[in-house]
C-alpha cells in the first residue's frame, strides 16, 4: 500500500525572467507506515518535493496521489482541508505559534477540525506525555528548549492521527544529541502508529535508521540503498 504516489512530477520557480527548475519529472511511490528518508544536498529540490506532496504548492505536471486522493483534482480549499486532516508536518524551525503553550499549540489541529473540547483535550495530554512533555503543558515555545520545542511539533503532528508526516529537516537546527533523541523518538512513534513519515535530512545516522531511502538530485530522485549512503 502506498502513502504517496508521485507520476512525472515537475516544478520550476519563476526568477523575474528566468525559470529555475526544481523538481524534473520525478516518480516515485512511498510505502504507507515506513519511515522514508529523501537525502540530498542544499538546493536539491527535496523541499519542493514535500511541499508538492503536502499541498502546500502545486505541481505544473504530473500526478500527486496522496492516501488515495489526486491532489490535483483538488481546489485550493479542498487541498487545504485534505492536508490538516490527513498530513502531520514537522519542521526545521519547529514553526510553532509563540503566543500559545505546549498544549494550545498541539491542540490546534484538532480545532481546525471541531473536534470537541473533551477529546481534544484527552488527545493532547497523551500526545504530550507520549513525546515525554506531560509537564509542560502550559509552557509557550519560548520557555522550551529547542529539542524540546520540536517535541511539541512532533506532538502536534501526530494528534490527528494522519495518514502521512513529512518532516524537512527536523533535527537541522539541534545539536546532534538532541537530534539524535528526536529521531529515536520520531522513529518510536512512527511504528507504533503506523503512520508513515517522510523525513528530509542529510545526516547518515537518519539515513541508517530509514526503512526506503532516496537521493535527490538535481531535482531528479533515485533509490538509495544503505551502503551507498553511509
Ligand atoms: N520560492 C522559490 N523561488 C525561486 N527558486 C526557488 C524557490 N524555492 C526553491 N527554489 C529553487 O529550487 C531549487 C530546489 O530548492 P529546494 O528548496 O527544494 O531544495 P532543498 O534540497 O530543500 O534545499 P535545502 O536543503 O537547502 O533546503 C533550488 O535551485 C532553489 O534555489
Amino acid at each position: 500500500m502506498w502513502a504517496v504516489e508521485l507520476n512525472g512530477v515537475s516544478k520550476s520557480y519563476w526568477m523575474e525572467q528566468v525559470r529555475v527548475p526544481a523538481l524534473a519529472e520525478v516518480s516515485l511511490n512511498i510505502s504507507a507506515a515506513r519511515f522514508t528518508v529523501l537525502s540530498g544536498q542544499s538546493g536539491s529540490g527535496k523541499t519542493t518535493l514535500l511541499n508538492l506532496i503536502g499541498g502546500i504548492d502545486r505541481a505544473d505536471a504530473g500526478k500527486i496521489m496522496v492516501a488515495d486522493q489526486d491532489l490535483g483534482c483538488l481546489s485550493d480549499d479542498a487541498r487545504s482541508d485534505f492536508r490538516a486532516r490527513h498530513i502531520g508536518f514537522i519542521f526545521q524551525n519547529f514553526n510553532l505559534m509563540p503566543v500559545l503553550s505546549a498544549f494550545e499549540n498541539v491542540e490546534y489541529p484538532l480545532q481546525l477540525q471541531g473536534v470537541p473540547a473533551r477529546r481534544r483535550r484527552e488527545r493532547v495530554l497523551e500526545m504530550l506525555a507520549a513525546v515525554g512533555l506531560a509537564d509542560k503543558a502550559a509552557n509557550r515555545p519560548g520557555q522550551l528548549s529547542g529539542g524540546q520545542r520540536q517535541r511539541v511539533a512532533i506532538a502536534r503532528a501526530l494528534v490527528h492521527e494522519p495518514a502521512l508526516v513529512l518532516a524537512d529537516e527536523p533535527t537541522a537546527n539541534l545539536d546532534s544529541h538532541t537530534g539524535a533523541s528526536i529521531l529515536a523518538l520520531l522513529r518510536q512513534l512512527q511504528r507504533e502508529r503506523r503512520v508513515a513519515v517522510v523525513f528530509s535530512s542529510h545526516d547518515p545516522q537518519v539515513i541508517a535508521a530509514a526503512d526506503d531511502r532516496y537521493q535527490v538530485s538535481d531535482g531528479r530522485v533515485g533509490a538509495l540503498n544503505a551502503e551507498e549512503a553511509l
